[in-house]
């Protein structure tokens, strides 16, 4: 499912948050969305879910394959969100409910947008929880039982279990250790790619970024600053705030490392 953002202006109490952003994501293609905290990616999300807050006035235009989200009514909105968009946040304890268990939780979707039998919505769920690598028992458990990364699988399974053809992810692996993060990361790769869903995927951090996303966009106080091909800005970024970004996920590299050059 396509997403096209034209122009999207944002402001809150006359304060200008999100500035003439331009953003395409096509039908089955990933695209990142990366810049430091503050400068509007979350408002972006939020924007294109039709969950910006009320006080914001918004102008421009957000197509999510080819329907009109910024005036939409609520009802239409709610329907787009739980049965063809997905939403995967950074903390996973706060997006999963603490006292209900996992199966459950992964199963309300189905129940709210779906008519199916409670067979075929146990088919599915335990269909999703296997392709996100978490054993059938854990079904049973609640959210504190499981591991960050645990919880963060299971996040994902409610994001996914309705087959969304846009996936919208906002720093899903920030709270967790590094390998964890790459191993959730490489999951969403492969769930997005045999979905043929298309993914935008949020980051401030470029060596996540480069595994996820052939074509990213640099936003930087609420304006977009670069766009491109994410190894060509990695080799040479032209924007100020791109030679930043990249800069500091080379370090990171670096000292994850232990000093360790690519090219020792
Ligand atoms: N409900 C709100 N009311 C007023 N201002 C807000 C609200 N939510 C966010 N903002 C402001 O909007 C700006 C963009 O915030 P946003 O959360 O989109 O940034 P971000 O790039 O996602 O940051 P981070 O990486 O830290 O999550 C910030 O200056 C923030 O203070």
């Amino acid at each position: 499912m396509s997403l096209s953002i034209d122009g999207l202006s944002l402001s809150i109490n006359g304060r200008t948050i999100l500035d003439q952003v331009d953003l395409k994501v096509a039908d089955g293609q990933r695209v990142g969305l990366i810049g430091s905290s503050g400068s509007g990616k979350s408002m972006i999300a939020r924007s294109v879910l039709g969950t910006a807050p009320l006080t914001a006035s918004l102008s421009g235009s957000i197509l999510v394959d080819g329907f009109q989200i910024l005036g939409s009514d609520d009802r239409s909105l709610a329907d787009l969100r739980g049965s063809r968009m997905g939403m995967i946040f950074q903390n996973p304890s706060t997006a999963l409910n603490p006292v209900k268990k996992i199966y459950s939780q992964v199963e309300l979707p189905l129940r709210r947008h779906y008519r199916l039998s409670a067979q075929e919505r146990r088919r599915r769920v335990m269909e999703i929880l296997s392709q996100v690598g978490l054993d059938a028992e854990l079904a049973g458990s609640y959210p504190h039982e499981l591991s960050g990364g645990q919880q963060q699988r299971a996040a994902i399974a409610t994001a996914l279990v309705t087959k969304p053809r846009l996936i919208l992810a906002d720093e899903p692996t920030t709270a967790l250790d590094a390998i964890t993060q790459r191993q959730i990361v490489d999951l969403l790769v492969s769930l997005v790619d045999q979905s043929g869903a298309s993914l935008l995927f949020i980051t401030h951090d470029f060596s996540v970024l480069a595994r996820v996303a052939d074509y990213c966009y640099i936003l930087d106080a609420g304006r977009v600053v670069e766009s491109g091909q994410t190894q060509s800005i990695l080799r040479n970024p032209s924007s100020p705030q791109g030679r930043t970004l990249v800069t500091a996920a080379k370090e990171l590299t670096l000292s994850a490392d232990g000093g360790k050059h690519e090219d020792d």
